[in-house]
């Protein structure tokens, strides 16, 4: 099913464009009643990503990271935001992506990365889709420190979490990253059972 015909777009206008493009689009939508209204919605295209969370069974462990977030702390939040490790795909697939972005942010170089579903994290506004993954993570698989780009600014811990510590931490407000929830959620239901 495509919903094509019911979208006439007349006019886009480009108002930034530097790390991403905000624009800003006056398009007709045609309601359900057949009649066409006109709307208007400024939209941010960063590109895609992906996301991946390291799993230990016998540990019963994740791997995180943790890093300032300039808009988080804008925002209100007055720490650095744990998160799974995640990175922007650039022209890349999304699971060559994260196998570089897991080594260059936690240090371990995995094997199997398993896909497990993508999804659009603010889809009112932000045109991205996170494509997200796990991985089962052994110690001897970390061959670096990780610790991201520093000359882009990049200045990433790593943390070794329990599941169950990292679930209590999503529940007392110090997990606050959607991405990460979701992937800690699906490793509860799926993983850790
Ligand atoms: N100077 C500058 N640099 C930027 C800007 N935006 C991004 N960068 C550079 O681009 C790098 C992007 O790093 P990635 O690891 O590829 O992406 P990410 O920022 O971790 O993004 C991931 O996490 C975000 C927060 O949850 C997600 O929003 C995003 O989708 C993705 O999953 C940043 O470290 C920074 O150096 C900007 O506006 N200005
Ligand atoms: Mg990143």
């Amino acid at each position: 099913m495509s919903i094509s015909d019911r979208i006439r777009v007349h006019e886009r206008r480009v108002l930034s464009d530097h790390y991403g493009t905000l624009s800003s689009t006056k398009f007709e939508w045609r309601r359900d009643d057949g009649t066409w209204q006109t709307q208007s919605r400024d939209v941010f295209d960063r590109g895609n990503a992906a996301a991946i969370l390291p799993y230990n069974l016998q540990r019963r462990s994740v791997i995180l990271v943790r890093q300032f977030r300039y808009p988080a702390f804008v925002n209100g939040y007055d720490d650095l935001l744990i998160e799974a490790a995640a990175g922007l795909l650039d022209d890349a697939s999304p699971e060559e992506r994260i196998r570089l972005e897991a080594e260059e942010e936690t240090g371990y170089r995995l094997h199997d990365v398993k896909f497990v579903f993508e999804a659009f994290m603010s889809p009112g506004v932000v045109t991205e889709k996170i494509h997200f993954f796990v991985a089962a993570y052994e110690p001897e698989m970390r061959v670096s420190a990780g610790g991201g780009l520093a000359h882009e600014g990049e200045e990433i811990e790593v943390l070794e979490v329990g599941i169950d510590d990292a679930l209590a931490m999503v529940a007392d407000g110090r997990i606050q990253d959607a991405k990460t929830i979701m992937l800690l959620q699906h490793a509860a239901l799926k993983i850790f059972v």
